[in-house]
């Protein structure tokens, strides 16, 4: 039905979109880093500060080119990625742990990643989000338009026109309820449980500041970048 086909428009919106994601890869994938050797706490905070370093640098990348993103407010544009930078970091890294691998790597991965270093009471949430991600087997498109409308939430701090990043953010929202449709035909509210993954991410990423103070470890050194974006030092 017509209701429900994706039209042209929509179909150059989301080739934009999945084109800029596959572009702004992570460099180094940290997976395999950690399959290969067990680091000490020290170590990982260090390759953790590295990747997340680099991947807001991907983040600002792919951001550029979401259809109407450059058109916002400049002042918008940047509360934008500091208020998305730590939600966007937690759904890469759910995306990397669910990336498909052999049973016995992902037992490794999820081994070292619950041995880095990382404070105990955070590994359920944090593993919980990571295994319902897993669950949903979302297709590359899907993760895709999720980062941005991520990215396109109204309601984060000092956004002073919430009404235009809005309009994009719903904009993205039709295209993802109509791929889900075409993706997951057999499951009714695949689409739903999309979206209260990014409710699990927000209660996720309130922990953030509180994970990162208490590694195990002493004199947590950060990059200018994450300095700026997860206001910590
Ligand atoms: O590097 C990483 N993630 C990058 C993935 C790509 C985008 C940028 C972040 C970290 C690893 C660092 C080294 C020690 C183990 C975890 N990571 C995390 C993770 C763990 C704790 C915090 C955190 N934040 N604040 N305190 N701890 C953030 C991310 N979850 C992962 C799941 C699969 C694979 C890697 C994973």
């Amino acid at each position: 039905s017509k209701k429900l086909e994706i039209n042209r428009e929509q179909r150059a919106l989301m080739k934009a979109i999945v084109d800029a994601y596959n572009r702004h890869q992570i460099p180094e994938d940290v997976a395999k880093k950690l399959l290969q050797d067990q680091y000490s706490p020290e170590e990982n905070f260090l390759l953790l500060t590295e990747m997340a370093t680099s991947q807001v640098q991907v983040l600002v990348e792919f951001t550029k080119n979401i259809p109407g993103f450059l058109s916002l407010d400049r002042e918008d544009q940047i509360a934008l990625l500091k208020g998305s930078a730590v939600e966007a970091m937690f759904l890469r890294s759910a995306q990397v742990f669910s990336r498909k691998m052999p049973t016995e790597h992902t037992d490794v991965l999820e081994e070292r990643v619950r041995k880095s270093g990382i404070p105990d009471e955070f590994m359920t949430p944090m593993f919980n989000f990571y295994k319902s991600i897993g669950e949903l087997h979302m297709v590359q498109e899907e993760q895709a338009i999720l980062t941005a409308i991520t990215i396109l939430t109204p309601d984060r701090p000092y956004v002073k026109d919430p009404q235009a990043v809005e309009r994009l953010q719903e904009t993205m929202l039709d295209v993802l309820r109509k791929l889900c449709v075409l993706q997951h035909p057999q499951e009714q509210q695949y689409f739903a449980r999309l979206l209260g993954r990014l409710t699990e991410l927000r209660t996720l990423s309130h922990y953030h500041s509180e994970m990162l103070a208490s590694w195990r470890m002493n004199d947590h050194k950060f990059t200018p970048l994450l300095c700026e974006i997860w206001d910590v030092q």
